[in-house]
């Protein structure tokens, strides 16, 4: 339904968007997952059309909007990553605002208020000053305004950073309600990994300007399909214990933490025998060993050589 091509952005010295390829079809919630300064933002806004790229295209149902960007405008819905609200406005003052911004007639907007306050949870809150509203009750009215025009596709940048955790988990219900129950598409970009795993279908993965990984949460994960990782425990380590593992030629990597060792080796190796034969002949009391499933913050450890929230 809508497409990347080769998109890039710069900015004088910085590639900010370095030839992204990425599709988006009709119904599903597309994950952009990415460390700070990955190119998330500079995406979105290019593919919401309110910035130029510097090279490629964005197609939406095969037609390119960079002449045309109107056509997909009506369509589309943008949360930024900044609150754009006025804050000496009552809530549904602000409403009224984007409502007219919108060309909406009253009738249609006093309605649809009334909707869209339901929906981001703030029926009650209507009459109040923006400016006594919680960072997450701004982050909801937010949404709300983006939604007023129902669209069919929303961008979402990174709508849960510096909330309470009772908002932030009313937003990420409230995204998969958007989608099941109206059908509507989102491109949510987030730097938590963990968000991305509960709501999205697909994840396409960014570093440094690029997309390096995409695909269901199980490809991804599959990415990793020939490494196993073994989380020890004991209540401290003995220097020889961790030095065996360390010279072991079969493990890939060793990491010490507090009263936690994480080996990775491949898989095929029946490596917990090892693990406890090693133990056994330093003489190191254990109290667990456990396989440890990949999680996408492993696999983009794996791809970048760093973590999500470097
Ligand atoms: N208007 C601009 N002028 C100059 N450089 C920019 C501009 N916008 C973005 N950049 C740079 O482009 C790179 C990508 O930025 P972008 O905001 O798209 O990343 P992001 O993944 O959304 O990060 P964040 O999670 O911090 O928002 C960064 O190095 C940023 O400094």
């Amino acid at each position: 339904m809508l497409e990347a091509v080769d998109l890039t952005k710069h900015y004088k010295q910085t590639r900010a968007v370095d030839g992204v390829n990425l599709f988006i079809e009709k119904g599903e919630i597309i994950g952009l997952l990415g460390p700070n300064g990955a190119g998330k933002s500079t995406t979105i806004s290019m593919l919401s059309t309110l910035i130029q790229p510097s090279s490629g295209d964005v197609r939406y149902l095969n037609e390119s909007m960079l002449k045309h960007p109107q056509k997909l405008r009506e369509h589309l819905g943008v949360v930024p990553q900044e609150i754009a609200l006025y804050s000496d406005l009552t809530a549904r003052e602000n409403l009224e605002f984007f409502g007219k911004l919108y060309k909406m007639n009253k009738r249609e907007l006093t309605k649809r208020m009334e909707e869209v306050f339901q929906i981001v949870g703030l029926e009650n809150k209507q009459r109040e000053l923006v400016k006594h509203f919680s960072g997450g009750m701004k982050r909801r009215l937010n949404i709300g305004a983006a939604l007023l025009h129902q669209p069919s596709i929303m961008f979402m940048d990174e709508p849960t950073v510096g909330i309470d955790p009772q908002s932030r988990s009313y937003i990420l219900d409230t995204v998969k309600q958007l989608n099941r129950e109206h059908g509507m598409t989102i491109v949510y970009t987030s730097h938590y990994m963990e968000e991305v795993e509960y709501l999205c279908d697909r994840i396409y993965i960014m570093d440094q300007g690029k997309i390096i990984a995409s695909g269901t949460k199980a490809e991804i994960k599959n990415i990793l399909s020939s490494e196993q990782t073994f989380i020890i425990e004991a209540q401290s380590f003995k220097k020889e214990f961790v030095e065996r593992l360390m010279e072991d030629v079969s493990v890939r990597q060793v990491s010490e933490s507090g009263n936690k060792v994480t080996v990775i080796v491949p898989k095929d190796l029946n490596y917990f025998q090892t693990i406890i034969q090693m133990a056994d002949e330093t003489n190191q009391d254990l109290k667990a060993v456990e396989v440890q499933k990949p999680t996408l913050e492993d696999v983009f450890l794996h791809l970048t050589g760093k973590a999500l929230r470097d």
